[in-house]
């Protein structure tokens, strides 16, 4: 992606160039309202009412988990993840679909309803969902940070072992969680992106490790540097 976008006439970001190194995690962080969620629509194809103004190539189609579960109340846990089949009128692989649940641990969940699910399982759902769609291109947007801190670092552990081999984008504020699976940390700011040194060790790393650390500590600085 290179370029500019706008809402209504008001510019929200300016010349962004920004691509994604495939097979690989790109972590963006930056300051709230800079534009990330944004960047992450207009690669999904959903930035209704965003104008933008440059070059922006996507190879196929992506899959995206966002922050809220949006699970279906009314369905239960193994329609949900058969709903983007439904949506487009295929035929639901239901096979498919229970080997998903139990790749994230909820193969005897598959007939509950959302409303009997803990956060951190409903969220494993909408990871299963993400993962029927067998796209290349994966898209998180803060999709951990509604949970409490170990479900969280289970989550992170859980989401790389089965995105392993993924281009994935991951939007987060979390400095830990960008050195854990960052192997390109971004900052997002008005002027530009910032690339903050990512560990190059093999991802998901320990949350203590001293290069996740070392990062963390990097990527709070700049964070808190003026732009
Ligand atoms: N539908 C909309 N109409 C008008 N302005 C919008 C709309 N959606 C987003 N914006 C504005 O666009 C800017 C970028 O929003 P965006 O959600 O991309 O930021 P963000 O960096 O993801 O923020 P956060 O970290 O708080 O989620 C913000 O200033 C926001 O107010």
């Amino acid at each position: 992606m290179t370029g500019s976008a706008a809402i209504d006439g008001t510019a929200i970001f300016s010349q962004l160039d920004l691509t994604l190194t495939p097979d690989s995690w790109t972590c963006l962080l930056g300051a709230s309202g800079v534009g990330k969620s944004t960047v992450l629509r207009l690669f999904a194809g959903l930035a209704e009412g965003v104008t933008f103004t440059g070059d922006l190539s996507v190879p196929g189609r992506v899959a995206m988990m966002a922050q809220q579960d949006l699970l279906l109340p009314w369905l239960n846990v193994l329609d949900n993840v058969l709903v983007g089949a439904r949506l487009r009128g295929d035929r639901p692989d239901k096979g498919r679909a229970r080997d998903r649940l139990a790749q994230v641990g909820l193969a005897d969940h598959a007939d509950k309803f959302p409303s009997a699910l803990s956060g951190g399982q409903r969220q494993r759902v909408a990871l299963a969902r993400t993962l029927m769609e067998d796209r290349a291109v994966v898209l998180l947007d803060e999709p951990f940070s509604a949970l409490d801190a170990l479900t969280r670092a289970q989550m992170q552990e859980l989401t790389a072992e089965l995105l392993s081999g993924h281009t994935v984008l991951l939007v987060t504020h979390d400095p830990n969680e960008a050195a854990r699976l960052g192997q390109t940390i971004l900052i997002m700011t008005p002027s530009g992106l910032v690339n903050v040194t990512a560990p190059t060790t093999p991802i998901p790393r320990e949350i203590s490790a001293p290069d996740v650390l070392r990062a963390q500590t990097d990527l709070f600085d700049q964070l808190r540097r003026p732009t």
